[in-house]
């Protein structure tokens, strides 16, 4: 028995000649936030397309709650937001929410639950065309979660807003993830990433070169070692017992001491060095 609740092995997919996956592998557990990182072109809306059942692998396998992507039955269990498209302009968020309830056939009770969860309560008979751009997105949060999906696929959820409408967004994927849905989120931000994800892939020319815990990532491409300020200013030395005892032996006054280590963006940039 696994706690994984999306696996995939071996999946490549090419467009005419060009292989925009290749031999792409990785697992996903229940309750997890797990972030799909690369540059663009990488593959990332590809996988999202292929595990969501939009598009048909080459090769390779992929099981999503112990089914086929293809499933009806999964079409009910999974969110995707891809773009802020799709939202009708004329019509009060309310209505544009009551319209995705009624596709997914779900009771129109829960378009007051996914409001609350957005904070767009207050907003529910506001014109669309007349919303800023952080409560759009949240009313697309909104559509995406209203027939309470168990796995959440957000590409790229705060590419193009505002460092503050980017938190909002940030936050109620935190809340959603607390309420136990599953995210795989694809995004440039490797801070983000930093923030938001349990565990990460990096992918890169359409395969995974790296997979695990930001925190044990960033451990693993640590260059090992650890600065000191003192008054006359900073000096790096190894992170090693005897040269920290041996240093500090010959500092009069030491202000501060920390481990340096790599930010996911560092790392991500060391992994394709020279790719
Ligand atoms: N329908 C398609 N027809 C032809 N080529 C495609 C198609 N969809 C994707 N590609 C190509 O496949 C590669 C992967 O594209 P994909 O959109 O998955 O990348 P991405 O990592 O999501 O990029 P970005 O971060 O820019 O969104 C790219 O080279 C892209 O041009």
């Amino acid at each position: 028995m696994t706690d994984n609740i999306i696996s995939v092995q071996q999946l490549t997919k090419s467009f005419g000649s060009h292989k925009a996956l290749d031999n792409c592998s990785f697992e996903i557990k229940k309750g997890e936030i797990f972030g799909f990182l690369g540059p663009s072109g990488a593959g990332k809306t590809t996988t999202i397309k292929l595990l969501s059942g939009q598009l048909h692998s080459d090769t390779g396998q992929i099981t999503i709650l112990n089914d086929s992507p293809f499933s009806q039955e999964i079409k009910q269990k999974i969110g995707i937001m891809s773009d802020n498209s799709g939202l009708y302009e004329k019509m009060s968020v309310y209505d544009n929410l009551v319209l995705f309830a009624d596709i997914y056939g779900v009771d129109h009770s829960h378009v007051e639950r996914v409001l609350r969860e957005v904070d767009l309560l207050d907003a529910k008979k506001m014109l669309v065309s007349k919303l800023s751009r952080g409560m759009r997105q949240r009313v697309i949060f909104a559509r995406t979660i209203i027939h309470s999906p168990e796995i959440l696929f957000l590409d790229e959820p705060t590419a193009n807003l505002d460092p503050a409408t980017a938190q909002e967004v940030r936050d109620i994927i935190k809340l959603l993830n607390q309420m136990g849905t599953t995210v795989f989120l694809t995004t440039h931000n490797m801070e983000e990433a930093d923030e938001l994800c349990h565990r990460i892939a990096f992918l890169n020319h359409g395969h995974v070169i790296e997979c695990g815990k930001p925190e044990d990532l960033k451990l693993k491409y640590s260059k090992q070692t650890i600065e000191l300020t003192t008054q006359d200013g900073k000096r790096t030395i190894p992170l090693n017992k005897e040269k920290l005892i041996s240093e500090l032996k010959d500092i009069d006054e030491l202000l501060m001491i920390h481990s340096i280590e790599p930010s996911l963006k560092e790392v991500f940039l060391f992994l394709t060095e020279g790719e």
